[in-house]
C-alpha cells in the first residue's frame, strides 16, 4: 500500500528547539524528539537519531540557529556541532553557512540559512532524480542500493533513493534490492520503511548476499549515496559500499553515485585524506542490544569506506552526470536537456 505525505524529518520550533523524527526507533515507532540545546542535538547526531550527509548539513545549520538563541558562545557551540561526526562533509558546511549568517545578521540570519539549505537540498534532490534516470540503463530495472539515501537522509526524496523513486514513477522499477546495511541496519530499517510507504517492489537482503545476486545476473545497476567525495572522485560512503563497487565492476554492472554538490569536498585531494568515523564495538557485538558475540569481544567498526574513482561508472549531482577519467578528475557527460535542470557540471 502506498502512503502519501511528506516525512517530517526535522522541524524548527519556537520557543527555540529542533524537533527530529528519531531514526533509531524506525521502523517500529515514528517518534519525535525535541532538542532544546545544541548539545542535545549533538547527542542526537552522534547516535544517528538524525543522519545522512545532506540532512546532517541541515541539522548542523539548525543547530547553529538554536545555539544563537540559547548559548553565550555561539562559535564554540558551532565547533562542537561541526565535530559531532567527522566523515560527512555536509555537517561542517551547514554549520559554517549558518555561523557566517549569524555573524552577519544574528539569530534570524542563522535560521534563514538553515531554511535556505533545506530548500536547496530539496531542489537538488529533484534535479538528481531527473539526471539519475538518464544515467540508468534502459528497460525495466532491478536496482541495488546500500544504506539509506531517501528523505530520511537528505532533502526532498533524498539522493540515490530519489532516483529509484523516479524510476518507479516512470514505470521502470522492476525490483529494488535493499542491503540491510549492518551494523545499524539503515537499509532494512529505514530504506525498507521508505520503500513500503512508496509502494515499491523490494526485498531486503543480508549484505553478504549481494555477491550472489550479481552472480545470478539479478542486478541491473547499483545506486548509492555519498558522505564525502574527494577532489579526485574518491567516494566515502557507508561501509560495504566499496565491496559493491568491486562486485559491480567484476560483473559489468553500472555503479552510480548520487550526491549533491554539497557533498563534494575540493579541499580533500584524495580518498586517503577522508577521515573515516570509527564507531563503538558494541554496535557490532550487540545489534539492537542483543549480544551476538562474547561479552568484551572487540570489533572493527568503521562507519564508512572509500571507493576509488575508477570503480565509479557515473556521478549524479543536481548539476548533471559526470564520469571519472583516468587522470583522477571528473568529465561531464553530454546530456539531453531536462526541462527542470540546467546542464552544468560540478
Ligand atoms: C544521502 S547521504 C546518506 C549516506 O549517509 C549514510 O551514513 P549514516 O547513516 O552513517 O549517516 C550512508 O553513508 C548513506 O549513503
Amino acid at each position: 500500500m502506498e502512503h502519501t505525505g511528506p516525512v517530517d524529518v526535522i522541524r524548527w520550533l519556537d520557543p527555540p528547539a529542533v524537533a527530529l523524527l528519531d531514526q533509531t526507533r524506525l521502523p517500529a515507532e515514528e517518534t519525535e524528539i525535541t532538542c532544546r540545546t545544541a548539545d542535545e542535538l549533538i547527542g542526537a547526531i552522534r547516535r544517528l537519531a538524525v543522519r545522512g550527509a545532506p540532512l546532517l548539513g541541515i541539522a548542523g545549520a539548525y543547530g547553529v540557529a538554536l545555539a544563537a538563541r540559547t548559548e553565550d558562545d555561539v562559535p564554540a557551540a558551532a565547533k562542537r556541532l561541526a565535530d559531532a561526526r567527522p566523515t560527512a562533509v555536509n555537517l561542517a558546511l551547514g554549520v559554517r553557512r549558518a555561523l557566517a549568517a549569524w555573524e552577519r545578521t544574528g539569530p534570524a540570519g542563522a535560521l534563514e540559512a538553515a531554511r535556505a539549505l533545506a530548500r536547496e537540498e530539496a531542489e537538488a534532490s529533484a534535479r538528481m532524480a531527473a539526471h539519475g534516470l538518464a544515467a540508468l540503463p534502459g528497460g525495466p530495472l532491478r536496482l541495488l542500493t546500500h544504506c539509506n539515501t531517501g528523505a530520511l537522509a537528505a532533502g526532498g526524496d533524498g539522493t540515490a533513493l530519489a532516483v529509484v523513486l523516479a524510476a518507479h514513477r516512470a514505470g521502470r522499477l522492476r525490483h529494488l534490492w535493499i542491503d540491510e546495511t549492518r551494523p545499524l541496519f539503515q537499509g532494512a530499517r529505514l530504506t525498507a520503511w521508505e520503500a513500503e510507504r512508496a509502494g515499491l517492489p523490494y526485498s531486503v537482503l543480508p549484505d553478504s548476499a549481494a555477491g550472489s545476486l550479481f552472480a545470478a545476473g539479478l542486478v541491473d545497476a547499483v545506486l548509492v549515496g555519498a558522505d564525502r567525495v574527494a577532489a579526485d572522485g574518491s567516494v566515502a560512503n557507508k561501509v560495504g559500499t566499496y565491496p559493491l563497487a568491486v562486485l559491480a565492476r567484476h560483473h559489468g554492472v553500472p555503479f552510480i553515485v548520487v550526491a549533491p554538490t554539497t557533498t563534494v569536498d575540493p579541499g580533500t585531494p584524495t580518498g586517503a585524506g577522508i577521515v573515516i568515523e570509527r564507531r563503538p564495538a558494541r554496535e557490532v557485538t550487540h545489534p539492537g542490544g542483543t549480544a551476538v558475540a562474547p561479552e568484551g569481544a572487540d570489533a572493527y567498526n568503521p562507519a564508512f569506506d572509500v571507493t576509488p574513482p575508477e570503480l565509479v561508472t557515473a556521478f549524479v549531482s543536481e548539476r548533471g552526470i559526470t564520469q571519472p577519467v583516468s587522470t583522477g578528475s571528473l568529465r561531464r557527460l553530454p546530456q539531453t536537456h531536462h526541462p527542470d535542470c540546467e546542464n552544468e557540471g560540478p
